[in-house]
């Protein structure tokens, strides 16, 4: 039971946003250590603000996969999928990983795109993939970090189905917990346990997933239509 597990983020009536524009004015929430949320909302609603305020929150234990996804163009996939954790070796270590590649490494970053469907496209470039081919490799560079929490910004938009609930099963597997914003409904109802709804810089509704109407999912997709 997620209730008895600690806390990983607590807001409390938190401004969130830029310097001359607030997004959230007041925006409470928690997020308990093993769930699975959707954070749901139209394009500009402030999604990918909250995500990356609850990254910066607790960065160390974050595994953070950006709807831009930073990987570099000119290196291979292993390349961009050891440059996750960087940060967990020593600057010689990486330096000589990266120009002739650890067989402990190599043996564990090709397992990887076996799962992420990338299989025979270990020393292949990032500018020779197509951009979902891409995207799994942003998931995968997220997967190598082993880190506790999962936070995705639209991880599966260029995916399709079957590929995004694999990808989110190999994600769940990894990650206690699993933060991540869609715009894909049925993913959200049917793949997590609870959904938040963004709209208007507020949280429209926090609720288990099971408990989640898709018409109360289309009132967030509604946009008022002004007229003169
Ligand atoms: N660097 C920035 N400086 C100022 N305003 C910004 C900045 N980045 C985003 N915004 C604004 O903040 C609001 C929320 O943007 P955000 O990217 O969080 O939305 P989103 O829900 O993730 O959208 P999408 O689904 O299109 O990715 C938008 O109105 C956007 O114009």
């Amino acid at each position: 039971m997620t209730q008895d597990c600690p806390t990983v983020f607590k807001l409390s009536n938190q401004a969130i946003g830029f310097k001359n524009q607030p997004i959230f004015s007041n925006l409470s929430l928690m997020i308990k250590q093993g769930e699975k949320v959707a954070i749901v909302g139209t394009s500009g609603s402030g999604k990918s603000t909250l995500l990356n305020y609850l990254y910066q929150c607790r960065s160390v234990d974050v595994a953070y996969c950006p709807q831009k996804s930073m990987l570099v163009d000119t290196l291979s996939v292993y390349h961009n999928i050891y440059m996750g954790i960087l940060n967990q070796h020593g600057f010689f270590y990486n330096v000589i990983n990266l120009i002739r590649p650890f067989p402990e490494h190599k043996t564990r970053v090709e397992q990887l795109t076996r799962r992420l469907g990338l299989t025979g496209l270990l020393f292949k470039s990032i500018d020779k993939l197509s951009g979902g081919q891409q995207q799994r490799c942003a998931i995968g560079r997220a997967l190598y970090q082993r880190l506790p929490i999962f936070i995705g910004d639209e991880p599966f938009s260029g995916l399709d189905p079957k590929q995004s609930v694999e990808l989110l099963k190999a994600i769940k597997e990894q990650h206690q917990t699993v933060v991540v914003a869609l715009h894909n409904k049925e993913m959200a109802l049917n793949q997590f346990d609870r959904i938040i709804g963004i709209k208007d810089g507020a949280i429209a509704f926090d609720t288990p997933a099971t408990e989640v109407s898709s018409e109360q999912l289309e009132l967030i997709y509604h946009r008022i239509e002004h007229s003169e």
